[in-house]
Parts: C-alpha cells; structure tokens; sequence
C-alpha cells in the first residue's frame, strides 16, 4: 500500500494568549484525492495548512507530510513584479538549483498548461487579477508537487473569473491527479472541486463532517449545484447555531 500524501494525528495547536486554533485534528489525504475544507472566518483553516506546510509547530500531535513535494497556492499570488512571467514561473526550479534548461522546460510546460504561453514575457502588473493567479498555479505547477495547498485561492476574483479558474484547476486536477487540501470559504466550489468535503467547527477547529462528494472528474458546471451542496451548509449552519 502507497503512504498517503498527508497525515496528521490528534493534532492540537494552542497560541500564546489561549486561544485553540486546531483541537485534535485527525486527518488522512490519500495520494490524488482532493479534499476541501469548509468553515467560518477564524475556525482554523489557515491554521491548518501552516501546521502541514511545516509552517507552524503543533503544540501537539504529529503531521506526517513530505513538505519538499508540496506546492502553495495563495489568495495573494505573492509575484516578484521586477520578474516576468516565465521568470516567475522558473522560481522553484531555481530555487532547488535546476540547470537553466530543465527550469525553461518546466516553466514552459506549467505556462501552457494554464493557457498564459502568449503573456510569458510580460510582467504582473500588466496582468489582470485572474491572470496572475494563473501565474502563480503555473510557477506551483513546475515542480509536479505530489500535493498541494491551497488557502482561498480564487477569494479575491470576481464570479467569473473564479467560476473559470474553478473549470481550469479541475481539468488539471483531472490531467495530473495530485492531492490537494483546498481551503474556500465558497461551498459549491468546494462541491465542484472536491472528492471530500471537511466542515470546520467556528471555534475550537475540529472536523464536525467529512462529506464525501461523489462523481467522476472532470465534472460539468451543474455539479457546482449538487444537492450535497445543500448537505454541506446543513452542516456549516450547524456547526454554528
Ligand atoms: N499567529 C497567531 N497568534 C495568535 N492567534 C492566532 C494566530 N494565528 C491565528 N490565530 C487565531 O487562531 C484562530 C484561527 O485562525 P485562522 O487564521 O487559522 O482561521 P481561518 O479559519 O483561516 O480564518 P479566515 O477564514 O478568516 O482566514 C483565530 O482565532 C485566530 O485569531
């Protein structure tokens, strides 16, 4: 049997002043499930993937997770605006000291795969906001991560632009197959992306229901309205009534 590619155990995270953050929190993502996390501004979800990107130390508890093969994607796209966009794209591989022609291949390799080949020469800020998300996927793209994490991607993009770039990261998800632990605060995107759903409780951060989200990928448009939708925010009102 494969090792998955993420587990954590009873893991706890309490900060300086008190306050609990993750309490007991038991999670297993197989290698190529994509599981969603779902919950209410400050239960713990950020929390969350700093403790398994290595990020932040649990108070207790143990992570299991291989944080060399992990690729970010954040609500900021974090770009160096002096950099172009292939320049941008080419930072991991340059980080991990890959020779310049492997870095160009890779690099031009993620560029495509999220349809920026003609803007490979631009710099970000001649890019609009959904574009320059896309850079960011491409340059978390260029190492072939095993898993990813992503924190509200899409959270700062208008509808449309989320909705595409919701179609986009699934028909890559569909291609590569990675894992991937996907914070959002938006519940049928989590539908429409996800093999699994988690429901974060507001306070205390524990798992309060792990939903699984049946149908094969890539999925059409309606799935974003999936009557397990509905389930879901049954869950969340819960949690917070
Ligand atoms: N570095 C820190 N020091 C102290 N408290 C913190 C720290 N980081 C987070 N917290 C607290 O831990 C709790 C969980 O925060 P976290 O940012 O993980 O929530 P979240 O679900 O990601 O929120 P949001 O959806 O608003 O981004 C909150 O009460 C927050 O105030």
């Amino acid at each position: 049997m494969t090792a998955p590619a993420l587990r954590l155990r009873h893991v706890r995270k309490t900060f300086d002043h008190g306050t609990t953050a993750l309490d007991d929190l038991s999670l297993t993502v197989e290698r190529g499930e994509f599981v969603s996390v779902v919950g209410p501004s400050g239960c713990g979800k950020s929390t969350l993937l700093r403790v398994i990107s290595g990020l932040t130390r649990p108070t207790s508890g143990d992570v299991v997770c291989d944080t060399d093969d992990v690729g970010f994607v954040f609500q900021d796209p974090t770009l160096l605006p002096w950099r172009t966009v292939r320049r941008n794209v080419e930072l991991p591989a340059e980080l991990r000291g890959l020779p310049r022609s492997e870095r160009r291949r890779r690099a031009t390799e993620a560029i495509a795969m999220v349809g920026l080949e003609e803007f490979a020469g631009y710099r970000p800020r001649q890019l609009s906001g959904g574009m320059r998300m896309r850079v960011s996927l491409a340059r978390a793209l260029t190492m072939s991560p095993s898993l990813f994490l992503f924190d509200e991607p899409f959270g700062a993009l208008d509808a449309i632009t989320r909705e595409r770039l919701g179609d986009e990261l699934q028909a890559l998800y569909a291609a590569r197959r990675f894992a991937a632990v996907f914070v959002t605060h938006a519940v049928s995107e989590a539908v429409f992306l996800s093999s699994r759903v988690l429901v974060m409780s507001p306070r205390g951060g524990r798992i309060v229901a792990d939903v699984a989200v049946p149908g094969d990928f890539p999925r059409g448009a309606q799935a974003r309205y999936a009557s397990i939708a509905l389930e879901i925010e049954g869950h969340l009102r819960g949690s917070m009534s």
